[in-house]
């Protein structure tokens, strides 16, 4: 996560070097961790599944039908059409709105073949070959976007990913908005195949737990529930993606496209394959302090995210127009009462609340299932410092005021 360096800096170029290597590597690492019984992340040597069960013919043919489909359902004529910010030439491009459809229609589909048989706890051991053609497949897709970038226009660049150091350009990505016609590459694959296919991954996970144990576990439904609301919560509102950083400034490339593809898909899911080999028996206490955590963390992450879009979208609005602001010499102005003014990017903590929500009925015997809120920390952690540095360059003395009258970034009174 090296964006924003494009200087060629040396632990950036050996970080963009190494990673496109060691995160495939960590991503089986955690897949094996996750189903041997003793579940130990500190175990040394670590442990590395044997080739022989990095591949099944199986694999690539389901993850090509996966992809087709929802390239498919994304062509469809569904839901609205939205435009993106302005770009740099002044124009804007239209984005399909109907990633909802898209999930409603997918789960539609697996019920239908969970009703005809089709066992799909199989996919528990399918886990590690489909993580290894997920990653084949982004590291292709990589390629061809470093590729194809040299016959993009300048202005179809991203600022970051132009250093012509091609390790670096490579990872980072050196085209905004790449498109094969009017099919958008970088967004189809933030929202679609890999987010979508984490919630086909978890359902898996429980079916194999229905098949071992004769039923799912409290544990098990509640990892499932909460993921499966956060990735519907997305694509309910896909619009708002339009506006975030990866859309608006990050190139696509391998780091992006990896994330998307492979990294969400079968890291985030860790939670479900643990709990498929170390059953946790979760009282109705902890469990009722959990849920209440998750809606928590859920409630602070919508209504905040919410609040932003609406005001960037319409600062006249109701609900909105009653907040304090500042004006910054862009003409834009800054909240700094609401959800914006109780901390900076109070979008994080809500994310960070329900991280942990969805660790938390893998019980306290392991660390695993807790890699995610680590991971997740750091990411936003990281994120919240590039977005605070694009911030300051953009809005000067009104984005110091800001930080003078919320001083914290993400947890109120400690960061
Ligand atoms: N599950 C996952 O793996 C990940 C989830 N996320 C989630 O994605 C969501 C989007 O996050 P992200 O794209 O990082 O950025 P944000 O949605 O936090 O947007 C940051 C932008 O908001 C605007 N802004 C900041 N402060 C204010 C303010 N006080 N008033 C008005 N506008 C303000 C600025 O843009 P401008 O002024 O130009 O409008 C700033 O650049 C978050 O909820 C995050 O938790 C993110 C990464 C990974
Ligand atoms: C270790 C590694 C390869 C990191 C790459 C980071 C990516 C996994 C994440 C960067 C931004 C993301 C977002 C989401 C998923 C993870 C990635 C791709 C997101 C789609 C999850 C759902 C949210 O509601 C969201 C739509 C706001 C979010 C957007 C950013």
């Amino acid at each position: 996560y090296f964006r924003n360096k494009a200087d060629n800096h040396g632990s950036c170029l050996l970080g963009a070097s190494c990673i496109p290597v060691l995160l495939p590597l960590l991503v089986l690492f955690l897949l094996s961790v996750s189903r041997s019984p003793g579940a130990s992340l500190l175990q040394w040597p670590p442990q590395l599944p044997p080739t022989s069960a990095l591949w099944d013919p199986l694999a690539p043919l389901l993850l090509l039908g996966w992809f087709t489909l929802h390239a498919f359902l994304y062509l469809l004529p569904l839901g609205k059409v939205s435009e993106g910010l302005v770009l740099k030439n002044g124009t804007r491009l239209k984005y399909p709105i109907n990633g909802f459809h898209a999930l409603v229609i997918s789960v539609g589909l697996l019920l239908l073949l969970l009703w005809l048989g089709v066992p799909l706890g199989s996919l528990f051991d399918l886990l590690l070959p489909l993580a290894v053609c997920a990653t084949g497949l982004s590291f292709l897709l990589s390629f061809y976007l470093y590729i194809s970038s040299f016959w993009a226009p300048p202005h179809a660049l991203a600022p970051g990913g132009n250093t012509g150091n091609p390790l670096y350009d490579f990872f980072i990505g050196r085209e905004l908005n790449p498109r094969i016609g009017n099919f958008d590459l970088k967004y189809f694959c933030e929202l679609r195949p890999g987010l979508i296919g984490w919630v086909v991954v978890n359902l898996g996970m429980l079916m194999k737990e229905v098949e071992l144990r004769d039923g799912a576990s409290l544990a098990m439904l509640l990892v499932n529930g909460f993921q499966l609301l956060y990735v519907a919560d997305a694509l309910w509102n896909e619009e708002a993606v339009l506006t975030t950083m990866d859309i608006v400034h990050d190139g696509f490339g391998f780091m992006l496209a990896f994330g998307d593809l492979a990294w969400v898909p079968f890291a985030y899911s860790l939670q479900a394959s643990f709990l498929v080999v170390h059953p946790v028996e979760l009282g109705a206490a902890a469990a009722t302090a959990i849920v209440l955590l998750n809606g928590i963390g859920y409630y602070i992450f919508r209504k905040s995210n919410s609040q932003k879009n609406v005001f960037r979208r319409d600062p006249k609005h109701p609900s909105v127009s009653s907040l304090e602001t500042i004006a910054t010499a862009t003409g834009k102005r800054l909240l700094v009462s609401g959800w914006w003014g109780l901390v900076r990017h109070p979008n994080y903590l809500g994310d960070l609340l329900m991280a942990l929500a969805w660790s938390l009925p893998c019980g306290f015997s392991h660390l695993l299932p807790y890699f995610y809120v680590g991971y997740f920390t750091v990411l936003l952690v990281h994120r919240e410092a590039r977005d605070e540095r694009q911030c300051r360059a953009k809005y000067g003395q009104a984005w110091d005021a800001y930080c003078q009258r919320v001083p914290y970034r993400i947890f109120p009174y400690l960061y």
